[in-house]
Protein backbone atom coordinates (compact mmCIF):
# COMPACT_ATOMS: atom_id res chain seq x y z
CA UNK A 1 0.00 0.00 0.00
CA UNK A 2 1.15 3.59 -0.83
CA UNK A 3 2.09 5.42 2.02
CA UNK A 4 -0.26 8.67 3.08
CA UNK A 5 1.24 12.08 2.99
CA UNK A 6 -0.43 14.88 4.27
CA UNK A 7 0.11 18.04 2.46
CA UNK A 8 -0.68 21.43 4.41
CA UNK A 9 -3.33 24.05 2.83
CA UNK A 10 -3.97 27.14 2.71
CA UNK A 11 -6.94 29.28 3.55
CA UNK A 12 -8.09 31.47 0.37
CA UNK A 13 -11.46 32.87 -1.43
CA UNK A 14 -11.71 31.24 -4.37
CA UNK A 15 -14.79 32.73 -6.81
CA UNK A 16 -15.51 34.84 -3.67
CA UNK A 17 -16.18 31.46 -1.28
CA UNK A 18 -13.92 30.23 1.67
CA UNK A 19 -11.70 27.46 0.85
CA UNK A 20 -9.03 25.15 1.63
CA UNK A 21 -5.94 24.89 -1.43
CA UNK A 22 -3.42 23.01 -2.23
CA UNK A 23 -1.64 23.72 -5.50
CA UNK A 24 -1.30 20.75 -8.14
CA UNK A 25 2.38 20.56 -8.46
CA UNK A 26 2.51 19.70 -4.52
CA UNK A 27 -0.11 17.02 -5.34
CA UNK A 28 1.57 15.60 -8.21
CA UNK A 29 5.12 15.64 -6.92
CA UNK A 30 3.58 13.63 -3.87
CA UNK A 31 1.56 10.79 -5.96
CA UNK A 32 4.33 10.85 -9.16
CA UNK A 33 8.31 11.63 -7.43
CA UNK A 34 7.14 10.17 -3.79
CA UNK A 35 4.73 7.43 -5.10
CA UNK A 36 2.61 8.11 -2.15
CA UNK A 37 -1.48 9.13 -1.60
CA UNK A 38 -1.75 12.86 -0.93
CA UNK A 39 -4.04 14.01 1.49
CA UNK A 40 -5.26 17.66 2.53
CA UNK A 41 -4.33 19.11 5.62
CA UNK A 42 -6.90 21.53 5.92
CA UNK A 43 -6.13 25.14 7.85
CA UNK A 44 -8.34 24.44 10.67
CA UNK A 45 -6.45 26.35 13.34
CA UNK A 46 -6.92 25.41 16.80
CA UNK A 47 -9.41 22.88 16.09
CA UNK A 48 -7.47 20.26 14.60
CA UNK A 49 -6.57 17.05 16.19
CA UNK A 50 -2.73 17.16 15.49
CA UNK A 51 -2.37 13.84 17.60
CA UNK A 52 -4.94 12.04 15.74
CA UNK A 53 -4.07 13.47 12.28
CA UNK A 54 -0.04 12.43 12.92
CA UNK A 55 -1.32 8.99 14.11
CA UNK A 56 -2.99 8.36 10.83
CA UNK A 57 -0.09 9.59 8.92
CA UNK A 58 3.15 8.71 6.96
CA UNK A 59 4.35 11.84 6.02
CA UNK A 60 3.90 15.25 5.83
CA UNK A 61 4.59 17.83 2.76
CA UNK A 62 4.75 21.47 4.30
CA UNK A 63 4.11 23.47 0.79
CA UNK A 64 5.22 26.65 -0.40
CA UNK A 65 2.86 29.59 -0.15
CA UNK A 66 2.73 33.25 -1.62
CA UNK A 67 1.45 34.82 2.62
CA UNK A 68 4.36 34.43 4.89
CA UNK A 69 4.26 33.74 8.72
CA UNK A 70 2.74 36.23 10.94
CA UNK A 71 5.99 37.97 12.46
CA UNK A 72 4.12 38.13 15.96
CA UNK A 73 5.34 33.97 15.93
CA UNK A 74 8.47 34.60 16.26
CA UNK A 75 9.32 38.23 17.86
CA UNK A 76 9.18 40.07 14.56
CA UNK A 77 7.72 43.20 13.69
CA UNK A 78 3.54 42.79 13.24
CA UNK A 79 3.56 46.61 11.27
CA UNK A 80 5.50 45.78 8.74
CA UNK A 81 3.44 43.33 6.91
CA UNK A 82 -0.04 43.41 5.55
CA UNK A 83 -2.40 41.63 6.77
CA UNK A 84 -3.39 40.15 3.29
CA UNK A 85 -0.02 38.87 3.14
CA UNK A 86 -0.60 36.54 5.82
CA UNK A 87 -3.06 33.40 6.78
CA UNK A 88 -3.21 33.18 10.57
CA UNK A 89 -5.25 30.04 10.07
CA UNK A 90 -2.66 27.79 8.64
CA UNK A 91 0.22 28.80 10.72
CA UNK A 92 -2.00 28.31 13.93
CA UNK A 93 -2.34 25.09 11.62
CA UNK A 94 1.11 24.36 10.76
CA UNK A 95 3.37 25.30 13.60
CA UNK A 96 2.01 22.77 16.42
CA UNK A 97 1.66 20.26 13.62
CA UNK A 98 5.39 20.20 12.79
CA UNK A 99 6.36 20.80 16.07
CA UNK A 100 4.06 17.62 16.97
CA UNK A 101 5.03 15.56 13.83
CA UNK A 102 9.11 16.20 14.37
CA UNK A 103 8.14 14.24 17.62
CA UNK A 104 6.62 11.65 16.99
CA UNK A 105 8.56 10.02 14.31
CA UNK A 106 6.41 11.47 11.10
CA UNK A 107 8.39 11.64 8.03
CA UNK A 108 8.49 15.98 7.20
CA UNK A 109 9.60 17.74 3.65
CA UNK A 110 9.03 21.42 4.04
CA UNK A 111 9.18 23.69 0.99
CA UNK A 112 9.78 27.32 1.39
CA UNK A 113 7.22 28.92 3.64
CA UNK A 114 6.87 25.47 4.96
CA UNK A 115 10.56 25.59 5.56
CA UNK A 116 10.38 29.02 7.26
CA UNK A 117 6.95 27.47 9.18
CA UNK A 118 9.36 24.76 10.70
CA UNK A 119 12.07 26.57 11.49
CA UNK A 120 9.65 29.14 13.87
CA UNK A 121 7.85 25.60 14.69
CA UNK A 122 10.92 24.95 16.88
CA UNK A 123 12.09 28.43 17.95
CA UNK A 124 13.82 29.81 15.23
CA UNK A 125 12.76 33.44 13.65
CA UNK A 126 12.87 34.60 10.38
CA UNK A 127 13.98 37.60 8.22
CA UNK A 128 10.47 39.45 6.64
CA UNK A 129 12.34 40.96 3.94
CA UNK A 130 15.73 39.19 3.21
CA UNK A 131 16.41 41.87 0.40
CA UNK A 132 16.57 44.64 2.23
CA UNK A 133 18.95 42.64 4.72
CA UNK A 134 22.75 44.14 4.18
CA UNK A 135 24.80 41.99 1.93
CA UNK A 136 21.94 39.23 1.15
CA UNK A 137 21.01 38.82 -2.65
CA UNK A 138 17.07 39.53 -3.54
CA UNK A 139 15.76 35.94 -3.71
CA UNK A 140 12.47 36.67 -4.98
CA UNK A 141 10.88 35.86 -8.18
CA UNK A 142 10.41 38.06 -11.98
CA UNK A 143 6.89 38.14 -11.60
CA UNK A 144 6.12 39.66 -14.98
CA UNK A 145 8.12 35.70 -16.91
CA UNK A 146 6.13 32.77 -17.64
CA UNK A 147 5.72 29.92 -15.22
CA UNK A 148 8.53 27.65 -16.62
CA UNK A 149 10.99 30.35 -16.23
CA UNK A 150 9.96 31.75 -12.74
CA UNK A 151 10.28 28.13 -11.50
CA UNK A 152 13.33 27.70 -13.59
CA UNK A 153 17.31 27.42 -11.63
CA UNK A 154 17.96 31.11 -10.18
CA UNK A 155 21.41 30.39 -8.12
CA UNK A 156 23.58 27.66 -6.65
CA UNK A 157 23.81 27.04 -2.88
CA UNK A 158 26.70 25.35 -1.52
CA UNK A 159 25.72 21.90 0.50
CA UNK A 160 27.04 20.99 4.16
CA UNK A 161 30.37 19.29 3.39
CA UNK A 162 29.19 16.39 5.77
CA UNK A 163 25.57 16.87 5.49
CA UNK A 164 22.74 14.61 4.52
CA UNK A 165 21.71 16.32 0.89
CA UNK A 166 25.40 16.42 -0.13
CA UNK A 167 25.61 12.77 0.40
CA UNK A 168 21.88 11.97 -1.35
CA UNK A 169 22.76 14.52 -4.43
CA UNK A 170 26.49 13.03 -4.41
CA UNK A 171 27.89 16.55 -4.80
CA UNK A 172 28.76 19.78 -3.13
CA UNK A 173 26.36 22.50 -4.55
CA UNK A 174 22.99 22.46 -7.42
CA UNK A 175 21.05 25.44 -8.88
CA UNK A 176 17.98 26.13 -7.31
CA UNK A 177 15.07 27.75 -8.00
CA UNK A 178 13.99 31.01 -6.02
CA UNK A 179 11.03 32.82 -5.09
CA UNK A 180 10.59 34.52 -1.64
CA UNK A 181 11.55 37.05 0.41
CA UNK A 182 11.22 35.83 3.50
CA UNK A 183 13.95 33.21 4.92
CA UNK A 184 15.77 32.29 7.77
CA UNK A 185 17.39 34.68 10.12
CA UNK A 186 18.19 32.39 13.37
CA UNK A 187 17.99 28.78 13.33
CA UNK A 188 16.10 27.30 16.17
CA UNK A 189 18.31 25.33 18.26
CA UNK A 190 17.28 21.85 16.96
CA UNK A 191 17.89 22.73 13.08
CA UNK A 192 21.68 22.35 11.20
CA UNK A 193 21.77 23.86 8.04
CA UNK A 194 22.62 21.47 5.08
CA UNK A 195 23.01 24.06 2.43
CA UNK A 196 23.55 28.19 1.89
CA UNK A 197 23.40 30.78 -0.63
CA UNK A 198 26.25 32.76 -1.17
CA UNK A 199 25.01 35.32 0.54
CA UNK A 200 24.96 33.37 3.86
CA UNK A 201 21.15 32.47 3.28
CA UNK A 202 20.54 29.22 5.04
CA UNK A 203 18.49 27.52 1.94
CA UNK A 204 17.97 23.90 3.90
CA UNK A 205 17.56 22.70 7.15
CA UNK A 206 17.75 19.59 9.35
CA UNK A 207 17.01 18.17 12.68
CA UNK A 208 19.74 15.61 12.74
CA UNK A 209 18.35 14.29 16.46
CA UNK A 210 15.06 13.83 15.03
CA UNK A 211 13.68 10.76 14.84
CA UNK A 212 12.55 10.66 11.26
CA UNK A 213 13.48 12.24 8.05
CA UNK A 214 12.92 15.89 9.11
CA UNK A 215 14.55 18.30 5.87
CA UNK A 216 13.30 22.64 4.86
CA UNK A 217 14.20 23.53 1.59
CA UNK A 218 13.65 27.01 0.68
CA UNK A 219 13.45 26.27 -2.89
CA UNK A 220 11.18 24.23 -4.61
CA UNK A 221 11.72 20.86 -5.44
CA UNK A 222 7.63 20.05 -6.23
CA UNK A 223 8.33 21.83 -9.49
CA UNK A 224 8.55 19.17 -12.28
CA UNK A 225 9.91 16.64 -9.56
CA UNK A 226 9.38 13.45 -11.26
CA UNK A 227 11.61 14.87 -14.06
CA UNK A 228 14.04 16.81 -12.46
CA UNK A 229 16.99 14.63 -11.13
CA UNK A 230 18.00 16.32 -7.02
CA UNK A 231 14.04 16.91 -6.98
CA UNK A 232 13.01 13.38 -7.58
CA UNK A 233 15.78 11.92 -5.54
CA UNK A 234 14.53 14.58 -2.86
CA UNK A 235 11.41 13.42 -3.20
CA UNK A 236 11.89 9.72 -3.06
CA UNK A 237 13.80 9.63 -0.41
CA UNK A 238 10.92 11.43 1.56
CA UNK A 239 8.72 8.27 0.37
CA UNK A 240 11.40 5.93 1.62
CA UNK A 241 11.30 7.12 5.33
CA UNK A 242 6.78 7.39 4.77
CA UNK A 243 7.06 3.58 3.77
CA UNK A 244 9.33 3.13 6.46
CA UNK A 245 6.96 4.85 9.03
CA UNK A 246 3.97 3.25 7.11
CA UNK A 247 5.01 -0.54 8.19
CA UNK A 248 6.06 0.84 11.31
CA UNK A 249 2.21 2.09 11.91
CA UNK A 250 1.02 -1.18 10.45
CA UNK A 251 2.97 -3.47 12.50
CA UNK A 252 1.46 -1.91 15.55
CA UNK A 253 -1.52 -2.10 14.27
CA UNK A 254 -1.14 -5.75 13.76
CA UNK A 255 0.55 -6.67 16.78
N1 LIG B 1 5.78 34.19 1.39
C1 LIG B 1 6.99 33.59 1.86
C2 LIG B 1 7.04 32.17 1.38
C3 LIG B 1 7.45 32.06 -0.05
C4 LIG B 1 6.89 30.84 -0.76
O1 LIG B 1 6.55 29.82 -0.18
N2 LIG B 1 6.75 30.98 -2.07
C5 LIG B 1 6.06 30.02 -2.85
C6 LIG B 1 5.17 30.67 -3.82
C7 LIG B 1 4.06 29.79 -4.28
C8 LIG B 1 4.42 28.34 -4.49
O2 LIG B 1 5.03 28.03 -5.53
O3 LIG B 1 4.08 27.52 -3.66
C9 LIG B 1 8.18 34.39 1.39
O4 LIG B 1 8.02 35.27 0.57
O5 LIG B 1 9.29 34.10 1.84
Amino acid sequence: MRPLIGITACTRTVSGVASHCVQNKYVEAVAEAAQATPILIPALGETTDVSGLLSRLDGILATGSSTGVDPRRYGGNPREQSPEGLDIARDATTLPLLREAVRSSVPVLAICRGHQELNVALGGTLHQFVQSVPGKRDHREDESVPEEQRYGPSHSVSLRSDGYLARLFQTDSIAVNSLHEQGIDTLAPELIAEAWTEDGLVEAIRAPQAPAFTIGVQWHPEWQAAHTPYSRELFQAFASACRTRASDRNASVVG
